[in-house]
């Protein structure tokens, strides 16, 4: 057409126009050709336009009814990116002023978002279906996250490539009830089936991968790989050729029966119980006070902390509004770009890779003046001393944690030296008699930090802190201090960490000779 146009213009604009009617007809003939082209040209373009916009308002309108706080719209954002944004990607490009566009978040993210979903689902006991249909999970002001059968089978297939057949089972059969419900097209019917017998099998349930193979075969009488795993199926289950599965259950497929797999140690098996069913602490010396703190000096006689004792032996107390609105704000903008995910360095290679057992990043910050140019460090630090006694001195940098899709931090102990380690009396690494755990927001659901001797689970209240310590009065290591981070099921979890060292500490914690002494007083 271009060139068309071209040539034509090159032949009227090739004689004089204004000396010959003639010319003058070819030139209004031209203009009505350019008219036409041009108006065919704009047609085509906007019916472009207008897809491109109905697909665009279409997640603007999702996106208003639902809330990034919710686990399930934090899988269906990065997959928006890797599948929806990144099939326009050209098309924004070229026909829209939009040069910077690059959907940045890649595979790992989405299986990582998945793995987050299948770890609320096992520690908090929830059903695939009901989170694939849309679960409130104290998400205010905005409809629960739902999935399409095609968003829920990819879930399923993100476990099946993992291997992780328990988990792709419950996915499939729960994006099969959805299709089953919706009578949706057979593609997908096929895709779900073929994956779920699979996992199936894996599994154990011969009998349940043969019924599905037998759906699929009906489905899709040409395709010979069914045919032959259904043979298998009857082999394996001592079957003959001609026998043919009773079909009890119909179209009913399940995978609720099928026991987890046993992978967990018993420290991961309290952790969940914790997580999953709190129930406050019950002890009946367990006190709540006004503390004045260690010393008759401090400015605490004025402004005493309403503090609850969650547990005596070990001893682990809740301050309750210790960090104001406005210092969780400076102190989460402080830490900003400065986050990172934690690293831990991979046996076999050698190399540094995330930190699966912890979904969080993390930022180390300063009170040197020039970071800290508002003293919102330094004022912390200050009143943690004033609060605990400890001497903020003799203390690692406030590390500031933000956790991410069911963001969790297994179990573990804080302090890493034990008596007679090389770094014991280090400054930077010595040993850590004792945490501050502040709360610097709180999670919709989830997201408490669990004590895993102490049995008891410590809520994540904004404004408040938890403090324990993590050494005895003798200096040895109290390994019942033993704790963990439920998963966040909903919102949003800010922490703060103070790990104060016992080097330094002489003065305001002394010692105990006996190593039975226990810390029985702030
Ligand atoms: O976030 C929590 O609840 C616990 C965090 C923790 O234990 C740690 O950072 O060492
Ligand atoms: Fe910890």
């Amino acid at each position: 057409m271009k060139l068309l146009n071209f040539l034509f213009l090159n032949k009227i604009f090739a004689q004089e126009i204004f000396s010959s009617k003639k010319a003058l007809e070819e030139l209004s003939n031209f203009e009505s050709q350019l008219i036409e082209s041009l108006l065919i040209q704009i047609e085509e373009k906007l019916g472009q336009y207008e897809t491109l916009r109905d697909n665009i308002e279409n997640v603007k309108n999702l996106k208003s009814k639902s809330s990034i706080d919710h686990p399930i719209e934090q899988y269906k954002i990065i997959r928006r990116f890797l599948t929806f944004w990144t099939s326009l990607q050209s098309e924004i490009e070229e026909s829209l002023d939009f040069q910077q566009f690059e959907p940045y978040p890649n595979r790992d993210d989405l299986v990582g978002a998945a793995e987050g979903i299948f770890r609320i689902q096992d520690v908090y006991a929830l059903d695939s279906f009901d989170l694939a249909e849309g679960m409130e999970l104290g998400v205010k002001d905005k409809e629960p996250s739902d999935l399409t059968v095609e968003e829920t089978l990819s879930i399923g297939k993100i476990a099946y490539w993992k291997s992780d057949h328990y988990h792709s089972a419950l996915w499939l059969v729960a994006a099969w009830q959805q299709n089953q419900i919706e009578e949706n097209d057979g593609d997908l019917a096929v895709q779900i089936l073929d994956h779920l017998a699979i996992s199936i099998a894996e599994l154990g349930d011969l009998l349940q991968a043969l019924e599905i193979t037998a759906v699929l075969m009906q489905m899709r009488p040409e395709e010979a790989r069914y045919q032959r795993n259904y043979n298998y199926y009857l082999e394996e289950l001592g079957l003959d050729q001609e026998s043919t599965p009773s079909m009890k259950r119909g179209m009913n497929f399940s995978a609720k029966h099928l026991p987890r797999p046993e992978a967990h140690y018993e420290s991961m098996r309290e952790y969940e119980r914790l997580c999953r069913e709190f129930s406050p602490p019950h002890k009946p010396n367990l006190k709540c006070f006004y503390w004045t703190g260690p010393s008759p000096l401090s400015f605490l006689q004025w402004a005493p902390v309403k503090t609850e004792e969650l547990h005596d032996d070990p001893l682990i107390v809740q301050f309750y509004e210790v960090v104001s609105n406005e210092e969780e704000k400076a102190i989460q903008l402080l830490a900003g770009e400065h986050l990172n995910r934690a690293t831990i360095q991979d046996p076999a290679t050698g190399e540094l890779v995330n930190a699966d057992y912890r979904i969080q990043k993390t930022a180390w910050l300063t009170e040197h003046e020039k970071l800290d140019v508002n003293g919102t460090i330094a004022k912390y630090n200050r009143k943690l001393t004033q609060i605990t006694g400890l001497d903020a001195d003799f203390a690692e940098l406030v590390q500031v944690g933000n956790y991410g899709v069911a963001g969790q931090y297994e179990p573990h102990w804080d302090h890493q030296s034990y008596p007679g380690a090389e770094n014991r009396w280090d400054p930077a690494e010595g040993s850590r008699i004792a945490t501050w755990l502040a709360y610097m927001s709180e999670p919709n659901m989830g997201g408490g930090t669990v004590f895993i001797q102490a049995g008891i689970q410590a809520r994540p209240v904004r404004n408040s802190a938890v403090f324990w310590y993590n050494l005895l009065p003798s200096g040895e290591s109290d390994d019942n201090t033993q704790h963990a981070a439920c998963p966040v099921l909903s919102g949003t979890k800010w922490v703060s960490n103070k790990w104060f060292h016992e080097r330094g500490q002489e003065f305001r914690r002394k010692c105990a000779l006996d190593e039975n002494t226990r810390n029985t007083y702030l």
